[in-house]
């Protein structure tokens, strides 16, 4: 079939394309893709050939209830909502606006624009959730809170994340991993890698926040979570049996119990080391330097749910990036297994033992970088601005397109290649910055670094890399997702040698964060002769 594209010339006044791209085929149109609903005929150029046709009306409406449309089938489809994004992209240019559910959204695919955005987060643009998502995790979580309670419950939810906090945390999670790898490649059967990446992320946290270890307590507050999180993206009426129904029932058996955890944790003498104790510790403290209890209840949710699926989901893809690049598998392995040799013999990691694990972050890296757990980050607009050369108007939605950026080839040479070593990164034997304001003279060979440092700046640009966002918003448990993903890859592959039981590339349908359908279900076999 010879298809051929061809696109409209016509901008509006804020610099968007007013027409999409149409396709023919051979000279019968067969689809007018993106055109906006002005019942009008239209001339489209053929970029190649400069070719004009002219569109007849009647293919000229779009409406934009079709579009809704067209979204919520993508997200319901095994190419996942990103399909939406993509197709407009090709009709309309990199840069487009589209009106979804009744609002204006611009996705803005560059750098230069996540940088104008990320910097001037509350100022020009703020988060946005919809009602469903800010109705499961609650007015006081950090997700939904105005910028002056913002910046105080960021400062009070950092505890956790502290080095100590996280040293103690790798030794805690370390046991787990290897515990319950132990015991399934015992096992010897097929599991499902998202499955138990959601499970042992989910026991890691509770344990971290609340300091609960009883399985079947875990069981009933993961159903409940996942009700909650199932809830995120669905129509909020309280209609019995409705996904939004279940979550928001969910949610009110959740705060119950928070609560009376809260008020036993105070009447008991009882010594916890966790992230509710830290909190409760400041029970005397002035109001700013303490969170209320709705606050304490409604961070430890956001906490959970911002942290399991997507931790979960980066692991499940490194499982699968691996299993696609057997080279990139064996250079980790070989890196896991040196660092396995130079412990005694069942000793558990620690911090120091992840910082040796060069290798294993460009693969975290990479990883993070291909599978785009957050596809994009939404922002609604408070004030008329530009955004590069267009004009953006108070009350649209800008989302900054973290997944285009990560498959820019400008960017990422082969960006379709999961390749760690992009990640390359020199290392430098003094510090430039002071040797340069010291000595003031630059020897040949510092010369030499400082051209090649300053190529490397080139070719990492800031706001070029966003798995984790930017700015004041920029993603709060980065240091314990990484730490996470090294010790589960360190744990997987200094052990074990596995095989991928499905090579299904349909992606979960519904699902807030790309994730395959399959989970990526696995075989594991000990690596004993290797060590
Ligand atoms: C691989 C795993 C993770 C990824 C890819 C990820 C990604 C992100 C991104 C992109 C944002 C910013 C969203 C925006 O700007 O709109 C964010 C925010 C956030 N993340 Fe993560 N995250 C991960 C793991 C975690 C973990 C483990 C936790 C907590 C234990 C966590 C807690 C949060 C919180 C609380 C925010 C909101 C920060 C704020 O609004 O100030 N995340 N995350």
């Amino acid at each position: 079939m010879n298809l051929t594209l061809y696109y409209s010339q016509e901008k509006e006044d804020d610099g968007f394309a007013k027409w999409g791209a149409l396709f023919t085929c051979k000279e019968q149109l067969c689809h007018n893709l993106g055109c906006t609903p002005f019942g009008r005929g239209h001339n489209f150029r053929n970029q190649e050939t400069k070719e004009i046709i002219r569109c007849h009306p009647r293919m000229a409406r779009f409406s934009s209830s079709w579009r809704n449309i067209l979204l919520l089938s993508a997200a319901n489809s095994s190419k996942g909502c990103y399909d939406f994004v993509r197709c407009r992209r090709l009709w309309y240019g990199n840069w487009f606006k589209t009106r979804l559910f009744g609002k204006v959204h611009v996705f803005v695919p560059s750098v230069a624009g996540a940088k104008t955005i990320f910097s001037n987060e509350f100022r020009l643009f703020d988060k946005c959730l919809v009602k469903s998502m800010a109705d499961a995790v609650g007015k006081k979580s950090l997700l939904c809170v105005p910028v002056e309670s913002h910046k105080r419950i960021r400062r009070l939810l950092s505890g956790p994340f502290s080095t100590d906090s996280l040293s103690k945390f790798v030794h805690k999670f370390d046991k787990l991993v290897s515990e319950r790898f132990k015991k399934l490649a015992e096992n010897g059967n097929s599991f499902v890698v998202l499955d138990f990446t959601m499970k042992i992320q989910f026991d890691a946290m509770c344990d971290m926040l609340m300091s609960i270890t009883d399985e079947s307590l875990l069981d009933e507050i993961e159903k409940d979570c996942t009700a909650i999180s199932d809830s995120m993206l669905s129509f909020p009426a309280m209609i019995p049996g409705s996904r939004y129904y279940k979550g928001i029932k969910a949610r009110e058996r959740l705060m119950r119990f928070f609560k009376e955890m809260i008020s036993s944790r105070r009447n008991s003498k009882e010594a916890h080391e966790d992230f509710l104790q830290s909190m409760l510790e400041r029970d005397s403290f002035p109001a700013d330097e303490k969170l209320d209890d709705s606050e304490i209840m409604d961070n430890i949710l956001t906490l959970i749910l911002g942290g399991q699926s997507t931790t979960a989901a980066a692991m499940m893809w490194s499982v699968k990036f691996l299993d696609d690049n057997k080279q990139a598998q064996s250079m980790l392995r070989e890196e896991q297994l040196s660092i396995l040799r130079n412990k005694p013999e069942g000793a558990f990691l620690c911090l120091e033992d992840l910082n040796k694990m060069s290798y294993g972050s460009k693969v975290v890296k990479e990883t993070l970088r291909m599978s785009n757990v957050l596809l994009w980050f939404p922002r609604v607009v408070l004030a008329d601005c530009k955004i590069q050369e267009f004009d953006i108007k108070k009350g649209w939605h800008v989302n900054i397109d973290a997944t285009h950026i990560h498959y820019d080839p400008e960017l990422y040479k082969d960006p379709l290649n999961f390749n760690p070593s992009r990640f390359d990164v020199l290392k430098y034997p003094f510090d430039f910055q002071s040797s340069i304001d010291q000595f003031m003279i630059i020897d040949a060979k510092t010369l030499r670094n400082l051209t090649r440092y300053v190529c490397l700046q080139e070719i990492q640009k800031p706001y070029s890399y966003l798995p984790f966002g930017s700015g004041p918003r920029v993603c709060l448990g980065i240091n314990m997702a990484k730490l996470t993903m090294l010790v589960f890859l360190h744990r997987l592959t200094s052990g074990y040698n596995w095989t991928v039981d499905d090579q299904d590339l349909s992606l979960e349908k519904k699902s807030p964060f790309p994730r395959l359908k399959s989970g990526v279900p696995i075989t594991l076999t000990t690596l004993r002769d290797e060590i």
